[in-house]
């Protein structure tokens, strides 16, 4: 809703109250209506100010009510009615106006802020353009190049950019009244003033839009934003209004909106994390921290080393072998000096000290482990960690995929362990896996949570198994990779069929660039190749490709060596450009096993691939390892370069559709008996019998399912 009252002389406040964000809810936008009706018939109220409740103007339009029919006034002709009143009216603004906020107080003849204020279009993010008018009114207040930026990355900034574009004068002081009148308003009404354009419109426009065609492949809504400040830039208002009218609409109607909306609830829905004990986000306090270590300084160790600094923790940067010790110290400042600039940080960084002797962390209340992925060699530091550190210092372990059981076995306290997996660069990459085994203690869950949140990060609990969730669900749709590799594909063409789906890099070209040494090395662990192990394609009673293991004996072991499954510019080399010698490779194992190349439609590519992955989700969904589909879905949009507008994997199959995927999963397991991953899970079969349920009611039909032993 939005409260009226009148300030002791002439001024008219409205004050717009829907917590936490003052979202216009059908119930604000009937108030602001209403409110406005009553200031104009008011004839001592010489001007209006709008402004939002508890420090902050407006979150934009409400999400949540995308979902539904469209209840109360529209926002349109809502904002165009506060721009053509002949009062003056002034927006306000303290802590956000985002999305339909700021169009709002663009609709406002003048627009005020508080210095920390955060303004900005985010619509694109959700799938969505700014419909209410910013696409018409932004450019022809802050001229067509600024506001292409703006509006195609849903930047956001604070007011002092914001002033240096005259979108508003700023304040420093908290708002409690803003007064303007008695200047004609014509020129304050942005629908009126032409859109300064560059003289070269068109090139920057067409420039623009490969721009965003690229930066996110086969995402509608950047499309569609150049689209409508074309429109903007060549046509009079009313007339662009209409563009944005009809844009708006496609958008609204293609599955993209719907998963962009659910992945920016998916990620708020894994802060709120539950264990299967019980131990819940809201029933766990977590500590405060403000002295860590880490142990390691390879590329994880050095990006944590960041990520923490970043937040004003202390850190004691540990590395036992001298060279990379040297080598860290002189490049880690670098990282973080370069990192805060980025950031324009608040806070200062903290300190880093390095060391080379494992007793000079006996300080610090938090340890991350980040040395080589060797179980035996962690398991060493867990022993010397427990005998140094204080009694209650959290011990951590960056693993990628080893067992923080048997870690925590190890040490004097098993509940003060659990998994902190980052991704690399770790400074950088917004996912944290915080893996819990069955003795880690809320509090210590809590508090790699909390502390992921303070770097930044989407933090998503999940159980203790093999590979978590990122890498379990990897390796069906790596295996699937390689099988395709063997019945007639090339490594571009099913990079290709990948890159096309959405993902920034195919699976061969990812591959390639994380090194292809890593998974070879967990494979020999495995006991699934190496010295002795036949060259078979059965091994451990399952269809095995010792593809990757060859082209790694090749001494091909990606980007770093410049040969992988592709070919580069020598070692570190970026660019992947297809080579002769896979295709000669790959006819040549195909030969040897007595392999027929047959030609793979896009179709199978990209089903085998997709929905091997997506079975492997469901089964940690039912064996508990994730609390619910979101979980997995902001693990794979965060961490796995997986297409924002598809939502996620979990996502994706709801809009597929569940017995499709079913019927496809058993199809390709017929023509594959022998490839477990393909065998359709127990949860996909029973959601497909109750009538496959939305995405949303899945974790209360699996704990129901759980309750009632189904799974
Ligand atoms: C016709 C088309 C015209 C207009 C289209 C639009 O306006 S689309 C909406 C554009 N606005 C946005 O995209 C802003 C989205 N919100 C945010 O970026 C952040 O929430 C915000 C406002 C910066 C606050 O961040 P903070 O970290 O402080 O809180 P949090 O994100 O956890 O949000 C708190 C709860 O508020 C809910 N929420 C936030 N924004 C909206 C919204 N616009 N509509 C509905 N609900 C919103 C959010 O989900 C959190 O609720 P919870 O129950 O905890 O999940």
């Amino acid at each position: 809703m939005a409260t009226y009252s009148r300030l002791p002389g002439s001024v008219a406040l409205i004050t717009l109250q829907n917590p936490p964000v003052n979202a216009l809810s059908a119930a604000v936008r009937q108030g602001i209506v209403d409110t406005v009706q009553r200031a104009l018939k008011d004839p001592k109220v010489t001007s209006v100010v709008i402004c939002g409740q508890n420090g902050k103007f407006c979150g934009g339009a409400d999400i949540r009510e995308f979902a539904g029919p469209m209840l109360g006034p529209p926002l349109v002709p809502m904002i165009h009615a506060i721009e053509a009143v002949d009062k003056p009216v002034a927006a306000a603004i303290e802590g956000v106006a985002l999305g339909g906020g700021l169009e709002l107080a663009l609709g406002c003849h003048y627009r005020i802020a508080h210095s920390k204020a955060l303004l900005g279009l985010p619509e694109v993010t959700l799938g969505l353009l700014p419909g209410a008018g910013g696409s018409q009114r932004l450019p022809r207040l802050i001229g067509l190049t600024a506001a292409l930026d703006l509006i195609t990355t849903g930047r956001q900034h604070d007011s002092s950019f914001f002033s240096s574009l005259h979108l508003l004068c700023v304040c420093s002081q908290s708002i409690s009244s803003v007064c303007v009148s008695g200047q004609s308003l014509d020129s304050r009404r942005l629908s009126t003033l032409p859109c300064p354009c560059p003289p070269d419109v068109d090139s920057l426009l067409d420039k623009t839009m490969v721009k965003v065609r690229q930066r996110s492949r086969g995402a509608l809504a950047p499309v569609a934003c150049v689209q409508a400040l074309m429109a903007a830039a060549s046509l009079p208002y009313t007339q662009g209004m209409e563009k944005e009218r009809d844009l708006l609409t496609t958008l609204f109607n293609s599955g993209q909106a719907r998963a962009l909306q659910y992945a920016f609830f998916s990620q708020r829905v894994v802060g709120k994390w539950s264990l299967p004990s019980g131990a819940s986000w809201d029933n766990s306090a977590a500590r405060t921290i403000s002295k860590a270590a880490v142990i390691g300084l390879g590329t994880m160790g050095r990006g944590i080393v960041v990520a923490l600094a970043l937040t004003g923790i202390s850190v004691v940067a540990v590395e036992t072998q001298e060279k990379q010790l040297a080598e860290a110290s002189q490049v880690v400042p670098a990282m973080l000096q370069r990192e805060a600039g980025r950031r324009s940080l608040a806070t200062p960084p903290g300190v880093i000290s390095f060391s080379s002797n494992l007793q000079d962390v006996c300080e610090v209340e938090l340890v991350i482990e980040a040395v080589f992925e060797d179980m035996s060699l962690k398991l060493q530091v867990f022993r010397h960690l427990t005998s140094v550190c204080r009694p209650g210092t959290l011990l951590c372990s960056n693993t990628s995929g080893l067992d923080i059981d048997r870690l925590a076995a190890v040490t004097q306290s098993p509940g003060l362990v659990v998994g902190m997996h980052f991704f690399a660069p770790a400074h950088v990459m917004k996912l944290l896996e915080v893996v819990y085994g069955p003795r880690s203690s809320p509090e210590a869950v809590a508090t790699a949570m909390q502390l992921g949140k303070r770097m930044g990060k989407v933090s998503v609990a999940v159980g203790n198994c093999p590979g978590f969730v990122g890498n379990r669900m990897l390796k069906p749709y790596l295996e699937q990779a390689n099988f395709l590799l063997e019945e007639g594909a090339t490594p571009q063409q099913v990079d290709e069929v990948l890159e096309e789906f959405g993902f920034p890099m195919g699976v061969f070209r990812m591959s390639d660039l994380s090194g292809l040494d890593v998974g070879w090395r967990i494979r020999k662990e495995a006991g699934l190749t190496g010295p002795g192990v036949e060259s078979t394609r059965t091994r451990q009673g399952r269809r095995y490709s010792p593809l990757p293991d060859q082209v790694c004996e090749a001494g091909r072991l990606g980007q770093k060596t410049g040969r992988g499954w592709y070919q580069y510019d020598g070692p570190g080399g970026r660019v992947a450009r297809s080579d002769h010698w896979v295709n000669i490779f790959l006819e040549a194992y195909r030969a040897e096993h007595g392999l027929v190349a047959r030609s793979i439609a896009p179709e199978e590519i990209l089903e085998r691939c997709l929905y091997a992955l997506i079975n492997e989700g469901f089964n940690i969904l039912q064996d508990a390892m994730a609390a619910g589909p979101e979980d997995i879905d902001a693990i794979y949009v965060f961490g796995y370069g997986w297409p924002r507008h598809h939502g996620g994997p979990m996502f994706h199959a709801g809009q597929v559709g569940l017995g499709r995927i079913l019927e496809r999963l058993q199809h390709h397991h017929h023509n594959h008996p022998d490839v477990p991953h393909l065998k359709p899970s127990t949860l996909l079969r029973r959601l497909v019998a109750v009538g496959s349920p939305p995405v949303q009611k899945w974790r209360e039909f699996i704990n129901k399912e759980r309750v009632h032993s189904q799974l």
